[in-house]
Order: structure tokens, then sequence, then C-alpha cells
């Protein structure tokens, strides 16, 4: 948000009043449990303490010397790019981001991050205005936005034919669907300009580039008009054919908008946390056809949190679609079977049922605009809620038990109501469930399940069901969207949880983590590679440290496979071992990493494992932090468990779609791998599955993220990272050690530790002479000459070290702080020069005024003197004798 700006003079008489008063003193950050960081200054250092006084309250504070961070003076106050501090501690990054929250500035970059922090309330930063004013400007035009990376996403996609991505993460509840809704709305008002705005206006000022994509692009664009808005909410009745091409586009558009609101109907939920949180990570590559329009989208997806369906804290609700459908189902909910209301369904009615401020109806009639608008027909939208309802309905089927502990199902009634909308026959459903056929050695038997591992069953065919049939949704969307051309670009947006350490962390958490790791690896290495460029445009030797390398060994901890076996490939081997266990993969874990290191053919990851000392787990030594994870039910979770029984049923279910869903299973061999009857894995050797037999979650997950990774490698990276500001989700508040422990986890400080190592500081060589010539008068001779070489000049004889300093061609580059010396250097010479003029300028009124005050004296004098000469004249004779002639003695004139 711009701020009020203060005249030019208010604002130079403030920087140097508070300039002042910062000189003074030593000013520092002192760490303080509560809020973080305290501002101080030093009064006196004893050895290796310091005595600080706090600014707040006056109060003495004893403070080890290594403990306290730097203050930058207040001219860094409120800098829009963190990277431009000249001290670049956490204490001064956290500082900076909260005063700018404070005034309502919610983003913020980082060097190559824009950081956003979740304002919890709506403000006017998004409008068509807005849009307007970061259209074909560049970075440093206007304050830091995600419009701004959209922007820069889309020029350098014009300019350079290249695909772009921009990678948004965060913690659940800080803004990352916001953003990649905001992120879409820019580029889907842009595009719009691409088409309705006249040829005329098609030159940018900004952009150069000869290609046809940029010259596309409008000086000025017509502003997103209403109909693009109207559009977006209009009738479902617009049918693809006789539109013309500016028609079509507005399908397109609405089309890839509307997929947002199944995506979140399917795919959200109300947590503690965030009350329409994303319960799985996406990828959404919007294509552009080379004049600009829009293409085209696509959309993948990570990690959903299917077990959701099944189970879930009380204060939480499940999937937003399952309450929506009982609110709104009206007529369908009679076809589905479900009679009853939230409350008679096990599934639901174990947790929260309403959220505050949503109202499940009107989002009911949103979902189903949006189904026809992205074209599903009556059909596929019936077989999308026949999921949602039979998974209602295996919830309420009751499961008892006989006296020899074998699982009944006293009343049929309810997987009568299953089979019915699953297709499938009730007695083989039944069978399948309470006595599944296993082979033992030779002979097929019935095998009787307990009441627990049918129930066991029954909730991970929900949970299977509900993952196909959103994978099936997704692919439904993309198909509608999907139109990939050989001549287009995209700008993907990635949209992921970031970093996850919660008081117990499980398999989830491990997954997660891991593909944070990767993301930050990629961020170390584009930096890097940036970095290098830079340097190396710039002419300047620097042996720049590729930090991306220093995440692959826990990287490889995770994920290695071959002779350095990673976990996710150790958990996959348990899983296919008889007798294995959660235990025995914790040991066999601890039997490969957990022994004294030094050995010569170490694991690369060794260093980075931990065995857990109190718990059954282990500690990964993470680049955010180190993390526990418990491994209770790893197992279960990467099999992902569903007996080849009841998939075998499904895949030969009479509804096309849920034989689709489980085509996969249809020609499968019912197995009794070495896992133990029912498993679905079959082994062919010690390592890896038989091809085409289904793969684990962590191998599904390696798999997707490994595409994920190589599409991020061939574009060019732009990178968001939103914060919570506090736990309670109210507007105006920092809880200053949240946002450290985000910072953190997301990676801006360990992009800040790397830039600091490097040449953080960097200044072109005009703009450096303009601040500090004045350090060094006489220097530079009068006349022109080279910026290279008076900044040469001038380095030298403010006697900066070689090492702290780099002079390229265009730029001189300081290592961190310099700047600060430099500044607090010309700020000490500017109150000395100052002083002096102010002395000189003083003397010189004050001369004036005793000169003026002199001159009064003499005149002074001068009167009394001839009025005493009058005084005494005035009754002497001769004299009255003398006026009175003097008179006729003149001579007459005429
Ligand atoms: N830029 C913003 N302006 C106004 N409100 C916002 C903004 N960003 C986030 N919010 C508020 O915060 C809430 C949570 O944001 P969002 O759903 O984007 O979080 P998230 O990071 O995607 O969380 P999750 O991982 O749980 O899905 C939103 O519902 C909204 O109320």
């Amino acid at each position: 948000m711009l701020l009020p700006r203060l005249s030019q003079s208010a604002e130079a008489a403030r920087a140097a009043a508070l300039q002042a008063e910062f000189n003074e003193k030593k000013w520092v950050w002192v760490p303080d449990d509560k809020e973080g960081y305290l501002a101080g200054w030093v009064n006196k250092e004893e050895g290796d303490f310091g005595e600080i006084i706090m600014a707040a309250g006056g109060d003495f504070r004893r403070v080890p010397l290594y403990a306290l961070s730097k203050m930058n003076p207040p001219k860094f106050d409120r800098v829009e790019d963190i990277a431009d501090l000249t001290f670049l501690n956490e204490a001064s990054v956290v500082h900076n981001l909260r005063l700018r929250y404070g005034s309502g500035a919610i983003y913020t970059y980082s060097g190559l991050f824009l950081v956003a922090i979740n304002p919890y309330q709506s403000l006017p930063l998004y409008s068509d205005a807005i849009i307007q004013q970061y259209r074909n400007k560049r970075r440093d035009e206007n304050p830091p936005h995600i419009f701004a990376v959209a922007e820069r996403a889309w020029v350098n996609m014009g300019e350079e034919r290249e695909n772009q991505s921009i990678l948004i993460t965060g913690e659940s509840g800080a803004g990352k669907t916001e953003s990649t809704k905001k992120v879409i709305q820019y580029l889907a008002a842009i595009a719009t300009d691409v088409h309705t705005s006249p040829p005329s206006h098609s030159r940018s000022p900004t952009l150069t580039s000869s290609s046809s994509f940029v010259s596309s692009m409008p000086t000025t664009g017509l502003p997103r008009n209403s109909s693009f808005r109207r559009a977006h909410n209009a009738s479902p009745s617009v049918s693809g054919s006789g539109l013309t091409a500016k028609g079509r586009l507005g399908l397109l558009e609405r089309q890839i908008l509307q997929a947002n609101p199944i995506l979140e109907a399917f795919g959200n939920a109300q947590t503690q946390r965030n009350n329409n949180s994303s319960r799985f990570g996406k990828f959404v590559r919007i294509t552009f056809a080379p004049d600009g329009s829009i293409a085209g989208a696509n959309i993948d997806w990570y990690l959903l949190e299917k077990s959701r369906v099944v189970v879930r804290s009380e204060a939480e609700r499940s999937f937003h679609v399952f309450y929506q459908l009982m609110a709104g189902g009206g007529t369908l909910k009679e076809s589905l079977l479900l009679g009853g209301a939230i409350e008679d369904y096990e599934y639901l009615n174990k947790s929260r049922r309403e959220v505050d401020g949503v109202d499940d109806l009107h989002e009911w009639s949103a979902l189903k605009s949006a189904l026809d608008i992205v074209g599903f027909t009556p059909a596929e939208q019936f077989d999308l809620f026949r999921i949602v309802a039979a998974i209602l309905h295996i919830g309420n089927i009751a499961i008892t038990s006989t006296r020899a502990d074998d699982a009944i199902m006293p009343d049929p009634s309810q997987a009568e109501r299953v089979c019915h909308l699953l297709g499938i026959p009730v007695a083989e459903f039944t069978r399948a469930v309470l006595r599944p056929r296993v082979l033992a050695g030779r002979e097929w038997v019935s095998q009787a399940r307990t009441r627990q591992q049918a129930l066991d069953e029954l909730s991970a065919l929900c949970k299977t069901l509900y993952e196909k049939s959103f994978g099936r949704l997704v692919d439904r969307i993309n198909e509608a969207l999907d139109r990939p051309s050989s001549r287009s670009t995209f700008i993907g947006v990635l949209d992921i949880a970031g970093f996850e350490i919660f008081e117990i962390n499980t398999y989830e958490q491990l997954l997660i983590n891991y593909t944070n790791e990767k993301l930050q690896q990629f961020f170390n290495h584009h930096m890097f590679v940036l970095e290098q460029e830079e340097y190396a445009r710039e002419g300047i030797h620097w042996d720049y440290v590729n930090f991306g390398l220093d995440l692959q060994p826990t990287i490889d901890l995770i994920e290695a496979t071959g002779n350095a076996i990673g976990i996710l490939s150790c958990l996959d081997e348990e899983c296919i071992m008889p007798k294995a266990t959660d235990l025995t993969f914790t040991n066999k874990l601890s039997g490969l990493w957990a022994g004294a290191t030094g050995e010569d053919d170490e694991h690369p990851g060794k260093q980075k494992y931990e065995p857990a000392r109190f718990a059954q787990g282990f500690l990964i030594q993470h680049y955010a932090a180190k993390v526990e994870y418990r491994t209770d039910g790893w197992l279960e979770k990467n099999k992902d468990p569903l007996n080849d029984n009841v998939t075998r049923v499904l895949a030969a279910s009479s509804e096309r779609y849920v034989a689709t869903l489980f085509a996969e299973y249809s020609d499968l061999p019912v197995s009794s791998g070495p896992g133990g009857p029912g498993n679905m894995f079959t082994v062919t050797k010690k390592r890896g599955l038989k091809k085409g037999a289904f793969r684990t979650v962590g191998q599904r997950h390696k798999e997707q993220l490994a595409s994920l990774m190589s599409q991020l490698q061939a574009t060019q990276p732009h990178f968001v990272r939103c914060i919570v500001p506090n736990g309670h989700k109210k507007p105006g508040r920092v809880d200053v050690p949240l946002v450290l422990d985000q910072l953190r986890c997301n990676g801006v400080l360990e992009g800040i530790r790397i830039a600091r190592l490097g040449y953080p500081n960097r200044l072109p060589f005009v703009e450096f002479r303009q601040r500090y010539e004045v350090l060094t008068p006489g220097i530079i001779p009068p006349g022109y000459m080279d910026g290279r070489e008076a900044c040469r000049r001038m380095v030298k004889t403010l006697d900066l070290d070689d090492s702290i300093y780099k002079i390229g061609t265009s730029k001189i580059f300081f290592k961190a702080g310099v700047l600060a010396e430099l500044e607090e250097r010309r700020d000490l010479l500017l109150f000395d020069i100052f002083s002096r003029l102010q002395a000189v300028a003083r003397m010189w009124t004050a001369r004036r005024q005793i000169k003026k005050i002199l001159n009064r004296a003499i005149a002074i004098r001068t009167i009394q003197r001839n009025a005493r000469v009058y005084g005494e004249l005035r009754d002497w004779p001769w004299w009255q004798l003398y006026t009175k002639v003097s008179i006729h003695l003149t001579p007459q004139v005429g």
C-alpha cells in the first residue's frame, strides 16, 4: 500500500532528526524470549558482556556480546527489499517486516523472495486500478506486490520465450491459496487486455523486445472491463460452439477461474488454522498463445489428505463438498439415497458441522454453476456425488463380531445402499470385506476378518475412493482446460504446504518436508546461478559455493535408491517383508545410520540422521531445523492397504465411472505375497516391486516430485513466501517468534545467510559516487571521469580493505555491514560540515548585529555631542547676536 508521503523537506528533516538521535548511541537488538528482539543501546562493554539500556522502560540488561544484533540506521527503516539492509540479521529482518506490516504494507522483497504476510482483512490492494499500476512496470517502479511477481513472470515469458514458475509456500493459513488466486486474477486480466485493447495500444514503453508476444502487450491496456467480471458469474448456458474468438477466450478464462471453486469444494476443508484450508498441493500451469492470450491450463496435484474423509479432530470438518451436498443436494440427495441429515452420518457427526461465515447452501450453488461452466455433464456430476454419498453410506455400515471375533454385518441394508451406488454385487462386496479369499499355499481359502480389520478395510476403501475420484475430477478439469500446443508457453503457480514441524511429526510431515527440502535446494541453486551470473557479468572473480549442494545429504538420506538406500526405499522394502513392523523398520534405519561415523563408504546422509531417544522414530537434520519423526503406522500408510478382493469387485463395477477408477486392479491376480494374505504387493526381487504392480505412497510421491522438479528446472522461477503473522487470525498483530520460525522454515533466512557470504549490497557507480563522494573531497578531478575509475579512487581514499568490496563493470559490491559504516562516516562528516557551516553563519549574523549596535552607539554619541554644544552656546550673547545678524549677512538672492 502506498503510504502518505511527507513533503521532501519534512521527510529529510525527520530523517535527519532520527539519524542524529541514532548516532548518539550504539543501538542493538537484544534477544527476548517473549518479544523476539527488543531495542536497546550499549551503555558499556565489560569483556564478553555488554550492559544494555533497554529503549522501552530504560532498564538495564547484561547480555553476551555475541547475542546482540546491530541495528540498521533509520535510513533503512521500511526498506522495500530486505536485501538492502546493511546489517542482515534476523532481528533487523523481522523488525523491517513488522514496521511495514504495521503500516499496511504486507508485501516485502527479500532478494529473490517476495514475502507476503497474511493481513487477515480485506485490503484495497487488488483492484483494477492496482492491476493497471503494475502493468508494464519494473519491480522497482512500484511497491512490492504479488502482481509485480506475476507481471515479471509474464514479461520474462514474453521476452525470453521461456516458461515461468511462481513457487508459493507457507504454512497453513499463511495465504498461499489467496496469493495463487491473485496471480491467476492478474494473468487473466492482462491476457484479456491483450484481446480487448485496440492494436494501436500495442507497444509497451518499458519493453523493447521485438518479439510478437511482447509487442502485443498494450501500453496501458484497457481497464479490466466489468464484462470480464460479469462473465465470471455469467450463467452456464454459454456453449463453446459458434463463439467468436473473443467469446471462446472468455469461456476459457471463466473455466480456468471456475476450476477453483470445484477444487476447493473437493480438496479444501475447515481446519483449526484456516476455514478454507487446501488439503492438497497443486501446480497450476496457465498456457499462453504466442499473442499473449490464454491458451489453456493444466493442474497437477500432490498429497491429498484423504484420511480426512474418515477421521479428523473434533474442531474440524471433512471436505467442504460433504456439507454442501447435504445442504443443497435436494432431489439429487434422494437419488443418492441420502435421506438423513448430517447428524445421521458417522463420518460427519463426530466433528464440527458448520463454519462461521460460510453458507454451504450458497457454496453448493456456486459449485454446481462452476461444474456447469467447466463443462461437467449432468451424468459426470452425478458420478462425483455418487462417490461422496457412497462414502457417507460406507461410514454407516455397522460391523459387529461373533464370539470367535469374526466380523459380521448384522444389517445388510446399509451395504446394499453402498453397492447400489457403486454398481457392485452386495454378496461379493460383503465377502470381500468380511471374509476375503486369499491364496494359502496353492489353495484359495476364505479368511475371516476381525471387526477392527473389517472397519479398517472400509475406511481404507473410503480414502481410496475419495482420492481416486479427486484424481479423476482433476483429470476431467484438465481435459476441459488443457490445450497443449508446441508454440505456447506457460506460467506455472505452485501452491504447496511449507515446511512442517509439529509436536508429533509422522509420515505426512516427512513427505512434505522432503518436498520442501527439494524446493529449497532448487531455490539455493537458482540463487547461486543468478549470483554467479551477476558476478560474471560484472567481471568479478568470486568462488561462490553452490549452496544447493548443502541440502543434498539430507535429500539423499530420504530418497536415495540403489546401494546407498534412503529412508523411503527402506520403508518400501519393509512393506514387502514378512512380519515386518514399524519397529523393525525403525531399527533397520538405526542399524544403517546410527553407528559411529567415519567409515569410507559412509552414506552421504548419515550425518543428518539420529535415532530418537524416547520414542519409536528418528531425527533428521533439515535445512530449517532438526525434526523428530515418529514411525507409528508408517508401513500401513505407505502401503495404502486396500484388500485386492475389494478392488477387484470395484473394478468389475457395472457403473463405468467406478470401474474406471479401479481399472488398474482389474486383471490383478489375488496375491499371497510375503506381506501377508490380502496384501497388494507382489514381490519379484529384493528391492522393488513387480513392473506394473502397485506403487507405494512414497514411490508415487517421489515420482510426482521428480516430475515437478524437472518441470520447475525447465522454467524461470519466482518465489513467494507467505507468513502467518499471529496465531489468532487477527489483523495488525505480529508475533515475532512465530514469524521468525516461519522465516527460518521457508528459507528466507537461509537465502539471507547465503547472500551474506557473497557481496549482498551493491550500488551502481553513479549512485555510489553521488552519495559518498563527500567522503573523498578533491579525489575526483572536475570534468568527466570514468565511473569505475572514480569508484576505485574513492574506495582507495576511504581506506577500505580489498576483501570487503569488489568493483564490477557497472556496480560496486560490498560485504554486509560495509554500507552502514560508510553511512556512519558520511553522517559524521555531514554533521561536522553542517556544524561548521552553522558556526560560520552564526558568526556572520552575530557580527552584523554587533556592527549595527556599534553604529548606533556612534550615532548616539554624535547626537549627544552636538546637543551638548548647542546647550552651551544657546545662552552666549555673542552667539545670540550672531544668529540675529547672520540672516542679514546672508547674501539675498534675487
Ligand atoms: N491477501 C490477502 N488478503 C486478505 N485476506 C487474506 C489474504 N491472504 C490470506 N487471507 C486470509 O487468510 C485466510 C487463509 O488464506 P489461504 O487459504 O490462502 O491460506 P493457505 O496458505 O492457502 O492455507 P492452507 O495451506 O491451509 O490452504 C483466507 O481465507 C483469508 O481470509
